[in-house]
């Protein structure tokens, strides 16, 4: 594989494909960024669908390509795993103030800031949404199928992208922050990178979305009844109620006595990769 635009870092073969790490510069985001991506076998020789994963705050692209385990399935079904960073990076790139975990550096949100000094850098909805599907899609052996799934921070940017754009067949969430307009984290962050006029917060709200649609992809959404961030920070209620007001074509369940962490999606990430296959065009 020669590319022009990415720069391998590091190459490991798992499960007979590729788990790659690339470098590039990205023109959105004015900074050097990191991307994961895991090609399978059958990439070898035919252009495969991808599955995007979001992940959530703190994540850069190593949390999930070495916790998941999603490997074994994306090899078994040809699916390739493109799994981007969760902020802009960088000593220019500015960051929370005091280093909270919940803004800034590893907490891009998915949006497109409009306030200064965010508005610069933290374009995260038009990288994930256009810059990245054009650049491994000219770069690696992939198809235009697409499907889009991520967990809490990256449950949110994949429920919104994959509502708004119609660039992906099936939509998936772990976890996901349902209802940012209304949680502690959304506040924050929505606050800062897009200012106080909340009318403008209501594109990046799934459950907003979610119950404005008549018509929306499939989804599958799984939700841990023992995840500490649910009753403040999650509101996955509000999903559920934009979902019956939809017409209730997304499928959320509840996994008893399951947290926030990797193992939970580790436990689950199969059956949402064969989801995805299944709904792939
Ligand atoms: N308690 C965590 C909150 C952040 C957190 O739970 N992050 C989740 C996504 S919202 C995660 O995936 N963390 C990385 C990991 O578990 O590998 C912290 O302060 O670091």
């Amino acid at each position: 594989m020669t590319t022009t635009a990415l720069e391998k870092v590091s190459e490991q073969i798992a499960f007979g494909g590729r788990q790659i790490r690339f470098k590039h510069r990205s023109a959105v985001l004015n900074c050097d960024m990191q991307f994961s991506v895991y090609l399978p076998p059958q990439a070898e020789h035919e252009a495969v669908p991808a599955v995007y994963w979001l992940s959530g705050l703190t994540c850069t692209d190593e949390n999930f390509s070495s916790k998941a385990g999603a490997q074994r399935v994306a090899a078994e079904l040809g699916l390739a795993l493109i799994i981007p960073d969760t902020s802009p990076r960088g000593d220019d790139v500015p960051d929370d103030d005091e280093g909270a975990y919940d803004f800034g550096h590893g907490a891009g949100f998915y949006v497109n800031a409009t306030q200064q000094p965010w508005a610069k850098h933290y374009q995260m909805y038009d990288y994930i949404a256009k810059e990245l599907p054009g650049l491994v899609e000219a770069e690696l052996p992939l198809t235009q199928d697409r499907a889009i799934s991520g967990h809490s921070m990256g449950g949110h940017g994949a429920l919104v992208i994959g509502l708004r754009e119609s660039l992906f067949s099936s939509i998936s969430a772990f976890s996901p922050i349902c209802h940012p307009t209304e949680c502690p984290w959304g506040h924050k962050a929505f606050g800062n990178y897009l200012g106080e006029d909340k009318s403008t917060w209501r594109a990046y709200d799934a459950s907003l979305l979610l119950q404005e649609r008549d018509s929306v992809p499939p989804i599958l959404v799984d939700q841990g009844t023992a995840d500490n961030f649910l009753a403040e920070q999650l509101l996955t209620p509000a999903l559920e109620k934009a979902n019956q007001l939809s017409g209730g074509g997304a499928q959320i369940r509840y996994q008893q006595g399951y947290d926030h962490s990797y193992y939970f999606i580790a436990s689950f990430i199969e059956e949402h990769l064969r989801f995805h296959a299944r709904n792939l065009r």
